[in-house]
């Protein structure tokens, strides 16, 4: 018989399910396949009171991927908001911020920028913040170590994943919302014996019965291999008005005369980081697939 579960840690090939009477199963794929993610919904077939083999996966509503110049992997599954932590200090890469935007919009997923860290005062920050927050990005500025609760209303009803750079306070966020529960996760993953890699594992922790975060180790690169480039345009939000009106229809936006995106960019409608940020990801994913 097949029990139904939810993935709520992924480490490397083992998955710990959590099944609906809560109990947690560490569990593998069937055979050399391992495409499964924290947030997945599956059937998995007991093999003990422990363990279990995942069977099947259910269609997923959302999909996240991170790519690097060899695969694709999942980074998580049914996710609705992707949270981006950034700090004041130390500065933060505006190509990983860009990067993550991007892939949120690939996805169809909500983007939300917390700026943590902000009793430190960063006025450099705030004016970049405040150049996403005109896209239509929510941005909120936190100070994670005091209260992480101007978060919450925010978090309700989704299942979100943080991402960011080590050092932006991630650890914090997670600590501040569920002080208890983290600490007997990493109880659940060593009685599992997957404990050893509790730190580079993604986890998936319940905050209410509608509402869940994803943590996930600390991202320093963000390939975007796998989006195209029609997907990639779309995923600029203020590109869109302008694609589908460029002279030519298989215009690139890089060099083409009669090009709107870059008459947009000359009249300053579209910021110049930006679309550099486009350049330079379409570059990529050229010589990915053609190099
Ligand atoms: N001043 C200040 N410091 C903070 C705040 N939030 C976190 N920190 C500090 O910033 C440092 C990094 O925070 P972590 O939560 O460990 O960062 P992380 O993003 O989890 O980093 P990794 O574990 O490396 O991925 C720690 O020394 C925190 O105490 C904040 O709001 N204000
Ligand atoms: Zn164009």
């Amino acid at each position: 018989m097949l029990e139904q579960g939810l993935i709520v840690a992924a480490f490397g090939k083992r998955y710990n399910v959590e099944l609906a009477d809560g109990r947690i199963l560490s569990c593998v794929t069937r055979g050399k396949k391992v495409d499964n993610a924290a947030g997945d919904r599956v059937s998995v077939k007991l093999t003990s009171n422990k363990e279990g083999v995942i069977e099947k996966t259910a269609e997923r509503d959302t999909l996240l991927y991170r790519s690097n110049a060899f695969k694709s992997k999942i980074l998580a599954a049914n996710v609705t908001q992707i949270l981006i932590v950034l700090a004041t200090q130390p500065s933060f890469y505006e190509d990983l911020l860009n990067r993550c935007l991007i892939a949120a919009e690939a996805a169809g997923i909500r983007a939300v920028i917390i700026l943590n860290k902000s009793d430190l005062p960063n006025p450099d920050a705030l004016d970049k913040l405040a150049r996403y927050a005109q896209l239509g990005y929510i941005s909120l500025p936190l100070n994670a170590k005091a209260s992480v609760d101007a978060l919450r209303p925010i978090l309700a009803g989704h299942t979100s994943i943080l991402v960011g750079q080590s050092g932006m306070g991630k650890s914090t966020i997670i600590n501040g919302l569920l002080p208890e529960v983290r600490s007997k996760t990493q109880e659940i993953s060593t009685t599992l014996d997957s404990g050893k890699h509790t730190t580079t594992a993604t986890h998936l922790y319940h905050l209410d019965n509608d509402s869940a975060i994803i943590d996930s180790p600390g991202l320093q690169e963000f390939g975007l291999y796998h989006i195209d480039s029609i997907a990639l345009e779309y995923a600029f939000v203020e590109f869109r008005p302008h694609i589908g009106h460029c002279k030519f229809n298989n215009c690139t936006h890089t060099h083409e005369p009669g090009c709107m995106i870059l008459q947009a960019v000359a009249k300053g409608e579209i910021a110049p980081a930006r679309h550099q940020i486009f350049q330079q990801i379409r570059a990529e994913n050229a010589v990915h697939i053609y190099g």
